[in-house]
């Protein structure tokens, strides 16, 4: 998960799109409240117009620009607050707003051409809420709040009275330095919400996987998996199985090879699991240390025992040999299978019960000889 130095973004797209999608319902939050404080500040300027200076040309021929302003951002804060915006529709959402919220202040200094210090300072407001407080992407807000300080510079020297050059260098300065130090702040904001979404996945990984062959661990399988599975198999109503192996005679590789070959063993063995089960649907436990459990939702009894009889030619094909010229040593493991179809429940059974029964027959292949699958169908 490696953060681009520029953007403060994850560099890798999947992992990108796993960090806003954590955050969507935050940014969500956050992308409604400041399009309504956008709208507020708009009308309440045009309010604050007419008290000071009454309803005067000026006043009135901006209105319908700040109306736009309103209508646009009340829209999508409205839209957001109602429905779920996918990240895509919140960046347009944001962007729009700020687009146009930036043309309706260029209209208002055309029409108020005598007022440039105000607008300059409000100007500097705009681009701190719009770096700072607007959730979007860096480089859409960088080029919307590059481009208007452009635009906004090109109209106090060409279009507005003219001014002396000293106020227009300043001027200029002011708006490089926001510029920067607003996209450096963004930027850091970026970083530190991105590193501390890395550390997140960090120990949520430590927590839930072994180390040495990144399947899930035991912890994981009775704090959360078999109750999250065994609600979904009673919704869906449809059949469970568990696989419970265990890599054959795993001291003997380990008394003639090394633990660490012993080490290397277990992980070929993990991820020929891996491999051979659906990724995102069927879950892969470290149960012991060379015992393994299967969870496989919808699986019934024929295609359990067809995935753990292919499981197990598979794994007997492989041979431990770290020295090309020794005869190495076969590898083979044993399989206990349990199915419980819950289209079929009387409550009875539960998914403990279906590993009990899985341990007995892995028990009961060891004792039959091992390389072999035994299986059950407890309903
Ligand atoms: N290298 C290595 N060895 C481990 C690990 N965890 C457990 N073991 C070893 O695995 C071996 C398991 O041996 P046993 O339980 O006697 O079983 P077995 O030799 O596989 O025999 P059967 O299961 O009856 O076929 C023990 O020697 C443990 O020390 C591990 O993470 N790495």
């Amino acid at each position: 998960m490696h953060i681009h130095y520029l953007t403060g973004e994850f560099a890798r797209s999947a992992s990108e799109t796993a960090f806003l999608s954590s955050q969507i319902d935050r940014t969500r939050a956050m992308l409604g409240f400041t399009l309504v404080f956008c709208v507020a500040f708009f009308l309440s300027f045009f309010v604050t117009d007419i008290a000071v200076l009454g309803l005067d040309a000026a006043v009135r021929d901006t209105l319908p620009a700040r109306l736009l302003v309103a209508a646009v951002a009340g829209t999508w804060a409205w839209l957001a607050y109602r429905r779920p915006l996918s990240i895509r529709a919140m960046r347009l959402a944001a962007s729009l707003s700020e687009g146009i919220a930036l043309c309706c202040f260029m209209v208002v200094a055309l029409a108020r051409p005598h007022e440039v210090h105000w607008h300059a300072m409000s100007m500097l407001i705009m681009l701190v809420v719009i770096y700072l407080y607007i959730p979007n992407r860096l480089v859409y807000s960088t080029a919307l709040g590059t481009g208007a300080s452009l635009v906004f510079l090109a109209l106090v020297a060409f279009v507005l009275p003219p001014r002396p050059v000293s106020d227009l260098v300043t001027m200029g300065m002011l708006l490089v330095l926001i510029n920067t130090f607003g996209i450096l702040a963004a930027r850091r904001y970026n970083w530190v919400a991105r590193e501390q979404f890395r550390l997140q996945v960090t120990l949520k990984q430590l927590a839930q996987r072994d180390q040495l062959t990144c399947c899930y661990n035991r912890h994981y399988l009775h704090d959360h998996l078999l109750e999250h599975e065994l609600q979904s198999a009673r919704q869906r109503q449809h059949p469970v199985s568990v696989i419970l192996c265990d890599i054959d005679h795993f001291k003997r590789i380990n008394d003639t090879f090394g633990h660490h070959e012993g080490d290397a063993v277990i992980r070929t063995f993990a991820g020929l699991l891996h491999k051979m089960v659906r990724s995102g649907v069927d879950a892969v436990v470290r149960y012991g240390g060379e015992e393994f459990l299967l969870v496989l939702p919808g699986i019934d009894l024929a295609q359990g025992t067809s995935l753990a009889e292919s499981l197990r030619a598979a794994f007997a094909a492989n041979r431990v040999a770290p020295d090309a010229d020794g005869p190495g040593l076969q590898t083979t493991a044993s399989f206990g299978l349990a199915t419980y179809d819950f289209a079929r429940d009387d409550g009875r059974v539960t998914l403990p019960d279906l590993i009990l029964a899985a341990d007995k027959l892995l028990y009961a292949a060891k004792h039959n000889g091992r390389n072999r699958v035994e299986a059950i169908a407890m309903n």
